[in-house]
């Protein structure tokens, strides 16, 4: 590929310094709301890059660990003071790589700062317990220790708050890290490492290759000497993650997909019902894991609530993300855009009826961009494949039911369990769903999308690997536990 030389071209950064790789071909990042615009490229690595970048990892890692955690969360804060600083440049980037709208954007890097302040204050919170040991001059306590080199994938979807998410947990805790970021949002990425390298970390702490999943991301699984592996995004390539860390011995943790359901109970708010519906399953173009995809209804109120769904989902500005009446930008690529597309089909073939959308928005001002319409499918049954299987896109599937015991049923019968929402005034249907819901996140009148930095996030089932991430749960997977004996 012939690179256009006013083009930023992004280096690996390795060993504290942007580094060329040992290959010169190039990955070219484009715009998902116009295909024509190049934003930049990156280098596609190599595994003798990938080599160079673990071997420094491993390195800086034992001085790393020996700093103190509030010596570390200081690094943190500054990353977070110098994200903050350059909030508007990421976001923008962001939005022109991957199609976000701009408000969502600012909001995901706001959320990124507030992720690096609160692992910074992580450093200064405890990591062990004294357990009374059966001997009484003895102390047992338990302490925690750093997993060594941790590699972070990601994907495109959250390009800021994902690697962040993951990284200032682990760099807290004392790990080094080599991050693999998704080519499809592979500069916003290395705009936050800059954020990283202008906070001073030491050479080595923090490093990022770019590169195509099969080459630098199973580099990452086979590598002997990376001892953690955090992954978000499929499920196809998350179980091969998973198999590769198991059969070398390497800690891992997976998020991947999720097919969010959302109950309409016939008692509830249905205009607060519709405003969640639209919001948790069309915002970011159904590109998030949380994203709502089922929308099980109530008979007794299922017209009314279709028509108000309906008149709304019609109201949604389809466009660039970056002009301020775009409420739904494009899917962040073409191959997102034909899976869309292909389900559209696959709906239609299976006998569902499509009620609304279905097509690539017919407008000569968006024809170089991935836009689709927002989308939705009613007359679906429960085993249909736009009823059971990820799409990652603005569609929404109906499912009529005339009792809470069915719409339970309907909601639980998925391979995944990540998100699921409720709307009703019921306490006792609140309880049961709390109860009986398989998801690791139940949201009760709020739409399914919508993580607290804070709070543990991660899915049952097929959805994850078990384990969870961000809040203090992020200590379990980013550590181990030491117990300890001590007689004097
Ligand atoms: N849970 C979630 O939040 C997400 C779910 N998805 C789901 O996945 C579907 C496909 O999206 P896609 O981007 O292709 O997701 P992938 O799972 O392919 O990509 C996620 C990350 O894994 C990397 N990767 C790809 N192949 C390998 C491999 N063999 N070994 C190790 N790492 C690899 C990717 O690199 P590279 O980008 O270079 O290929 C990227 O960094 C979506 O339609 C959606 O259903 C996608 C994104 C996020
Ligand atoms: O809903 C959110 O804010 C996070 C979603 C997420 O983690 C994802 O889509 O990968």
């Amino acid at each position: 590929m012939t690179i256009k030389t006013d083009m930023l071209v992004y280096k690996n950064f390795i060993n504290g310094a942007w580094t060329e790789s040992s290959n010169d071909e190039y990955i070219e990042s484009i715009n998902p709301a116009n295909k024509n615009e190049i934003i930049g490229y990156v280098q596609k690595s190599t595994k003798e890059d990938l080599n160079q970048a673990v071997a420094a990892a491993k390195t800086a890692q034992v001085a790393w660990r020996n700093l103190s955690g509030a010596a570390r969360g200081d690094f943190l804060y500054k990353v977070a003071n110098i994200l903050e600083a350059n909030l508007n440049e990421i976001a923008e980037t962001m939005t022109r790589e991957m199609g976000k709208p701009l408000p969502e954007a600012k909001g995901e890097t706001a959320r990124g700062v507030a992720i690096l302040r609160y692992y910074a204050g992580e450093g200064m919170r405890k990591v062990g317990d004294v357990i009374p040991s059966t001997d009484s001059e003895g102390l047992m306590f338990t302490t925690r220790t750093a997993l060594g080199v941790v590699g972070v994938i990601t994907p495109w979807n959250f390009p800021v708050a994902i690697p962040i998410w993951k990284m200032a947990p682990a760099l807290i805790y004392g790990n080094t890290v080599i991050l693999k970021p998704a080519s499809e949002a592979v500069v916003t990425a290395a705009k936050v490492i800059e954020c990283f390298e202008k906070a001073g970390f030491p050479a080595g702490v923090i490093n990022m290759v770019t590169g195509s999943g099969s080459v630098i991301g199973q580099g990452i699984i086979d590598h002997q000497d990376i001892n953690g592996i955090t992954f978000t995004g499929s499920d196809q390539v998350g179980k091969q993650v998973g198999k590769g860390a198991l059969a070398r011995g390497a800690k891992y943790q997976l998020e991947m997909g999720g097919k969010n359901p959302v109950i309409v109970v016939e008692d509830a708010d249905l205009d607060l019902a519709v405003e969640a519906t639209i919001s948790g399953g069309l915002r970011s173009t159904g590109q998030k894991c949380t994203a709502t995809s089922r929308v099980i209804v109530q008979s007794s109120v299922y017209d009314t609530f279709k028509d108000k769904l309906l008149a709304e989902v019609k109201k949604i500005r389809v466009g660039d993300g970056l002009r301020a009446e775009t409420w739904m930008g494009p899917c962040a690529s073409e191959s997102q855009l034909n899976t869309v597309l292909s389900y559209v089909e696959k709906g239609k073939a299976e006998g569902a009826t499509l009620l609304y959308g279905g097509n690539r928005v017919e407008d000569e001002e968006l024809e170089n961009g991935f836009y689709v319409q927002p989308t939705i499918f009613e007359n679906v049954a429960p085993d249909m494949a736009i009823a059971q299987e990820e799409i990652f896109g603005p569609v929404l599937v109906l499912i009529k039911v005339n009792t809470i015991e069915e719409a339970l049923d309907v909601a639980n019968d998925s391979q995944f369990g990540l998100s699921a929402s409720i709307f009703t005034t019921n306490i006792a249907i609140v309880l049961s769903f709390i109860r009986e819901m398989e998801a690791g996140l139940v949201r009760i009148n709020a739409e399914s999308a919508g993580v607290e930095l804070q709070a543990p996030f991660g899915g049952m089932k097929q959805s994850s690997s078990h384990s969870r991430e961000q809040g203090q749960a992020a200590i379990e997977f980013f550590t181990s536990i030491k117990t300890v004996f001590v007689k004097g």
